[in-house]
């Protein structure tokens, strides 16, 4: 069975070694593999959560997004050869913690392209740690923060504490990634399902999807992103569709931060969902049923650079050529 790779990310000193220990503390660690990636030669979150995770492996020097991809693959593969030799408990998730500068999108890439990887795991939860007492200047000087925001399933308000009023944040991280969950990471207790499921993957994916439909998008800029929302009511032919989003994701895939979508097609009464982040389209989840009485397709992006008008301009070109 595949497992789940989840993503700790979060800008420099946002909490993730801090939230890892608290996530796994007293949880059986028999179903947990740990990689954590830092930079600089002599790693110390390893060091910090091993009381908790003996087995972490700490990943070698360098940032796992851009310059150790081939040693994320190595590190999967050991893991799984370990735990086939009975060397460490039969895992069922791997996290990885990446240093506070990753890009969550070469990871998902590696996931989903590399032969070896594909259908031994799988990409789980993107966790995308928020330190709210810094978030307005990291994201003005760091374009990771809003990759890594754009990129998140789960989005966690660190250093609550040390803020006046997380209020604006939140509107802002809700408008900017429609439908995450936030949470504040003091609220968070070992063992979270939230965190430490599986999302789309998981048992209730329909729940999930119904939190996107709650929130009602509309296209805007907020900061540097724009957010575009595009929706419809007729059924759309998914091949037709397919074949548009690869070639949107293959020639302005680095500007398309995220998408995600779900999706009435002529071919299924049931719907489809599709998430993607940058050039990384995850595979297609097919939905048992519609999770409620509203059948509209919607699909949202996350732009960086990119005009959602001609992004709109597109959709109708296709919309019409492929009118089911
Ligand atoms: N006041 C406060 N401090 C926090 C909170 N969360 C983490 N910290 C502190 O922030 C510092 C950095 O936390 P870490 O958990 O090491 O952050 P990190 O994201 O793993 O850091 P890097 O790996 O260097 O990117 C530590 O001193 C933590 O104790 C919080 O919610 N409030």
């Amino acid at each position: 069975m595949s497992i789940a790779l989840n993503v700790i990310t979060g800008f420099l000193g946002s909490g993730k070694t801090t939230l890892l220990k608290r996530l796994l503390q007293g949880e059986s660690l028999g179903d947990t593999a740990l990689l954590i990636n830092e930079f600089g030669d002599v790693g110390i979150d390893h060091l910090l959560v091993e009381e908790v995770a003996p087995d972490t492996v700490l990943l070698p020097s360098g940032c796992v997004c851009c310059s150790i991809r081939g040693e994320l693959k190595e590190a999967l593969l050991t893991l799984l050869q370990r735990r086939e030799r009975g060397e460490i408990p039969a895992f069922k998730r791997v996290i990885l913690e990446t240093t506070g500068l990753a890009d969550p999108a070469p990871i998902l890439a590696t996931l989903n392209n590399d032969v070896q990887l594909r259908g031994r795991f799988h990409i789980g939860l993107v966790i995308t740690l928020v330190d709210a007492s810094h978030a307005a200047l990291q994201e003005r000087l760091h374009p990771e923060w809003l990759a890594q925001v754009a990129a998140a399933d789960r989005l966690l308000l660190s250093k609550t504490d040390l803020a006046d009023d997380c209020a604006a944040l939140r509107a802002h991280l809700q408008a900017l990634n429609a439908g995450t969950p936030i949470i504040e990471t003091h609220a968070i207790h070992s063992g979270d399902q939230l965190l430490l499921g599986e999302g789309l993957r998981s048992a209730e994916p329909a729940v999930e999807v119904s939190r996107w439909q709650l929130h009602q998008t509309t296209t805007a800029t907020h900061g540097a992103a724009q957010v575009c929302s595009l929706t419809f009511d007729q059924p759309l032919d998914w091949v037709g569709f397919g074949v548009w989003l690869s070639m949107l994701l293959r020639c302005h895939g680095e500007r398309i931060l995220r998408v995600k979508g779900l999706l009435n097609v002529n071919a299924s009464n049931a719907p489809i969902v599709i998430h993607g982040v940058q050039h990384c389209l995850h595979a297609p989840v097919h939905l048992p049923a519609w999770p409620g009485s509203d059948r509209q397709s919607r699909l949202v992006f996350i732009l960086r650079g990119l005009d959602p008008a001609l992004l709109r301009r597109s959709f109708d070109v296709f919309s019409r050529r492929f009118a089911a």
